[in-house]
């Protein structure tokens, strides 16, 4: 991961749900009666990696139908159970920006080109 990944400030919607989601976790006293994210943690990673493929496959389904109100909806529900998923691992987003960043301006085939040799 690169150094010189974007930072995320404090205004920044990701940066926020990642506060929640981590003041949702059992460690900080979340509730699952009265918190979907703290009831995806109660439930445990093999039911959020699981709404992962499931909210991922509804992001196909939608793209397929060609309904674009549909498709961001369904990427925004499969980047927040992402997002959960990464959180149940102690990760933040910033660490996929990160990841982002030191691909920007790195061609798709060239990466293929390099880890085929
Ligand atoms: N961004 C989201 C978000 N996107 C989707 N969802 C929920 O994800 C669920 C996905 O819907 P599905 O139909 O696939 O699942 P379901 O049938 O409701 O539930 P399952 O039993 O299948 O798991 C819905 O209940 C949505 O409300 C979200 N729930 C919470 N957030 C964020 O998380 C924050 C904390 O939420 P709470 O923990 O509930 O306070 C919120 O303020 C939001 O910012």
């Amino acid at each position: 991961m690169s150094d010189a990944a974007p930072a995320l400030n404090g205004n920044d919607i990701l940066a926020r749900i990642a506060d929640v989601i981590d003041s949702r976790k059992p460690s900080a006293g979340g509730d699952p009666s009265a918190s979907y994210v703290a009831k995806l943690f109660d439930k445990g990673l093999d039911h959020i990696l699981k709404k992962v493929g499931e909210e991922a496959t509804e992001v196909v389904i939608a793209a397929k139908d060609g309904d674009p109100d549909k498709l961001v909806y369904e990427v925004a529900d499969l980047w927040f159970h992402s997002m959960v998923a990464l959180a149940a691992q102690g990760l933040r987003p910033e660490a996929v920006l990160a990841e982002l960043g030191r691909r920007e301006g790195l061609s798709g085939l060239e990466e293929f080109a390099r880890r085929s040799r």
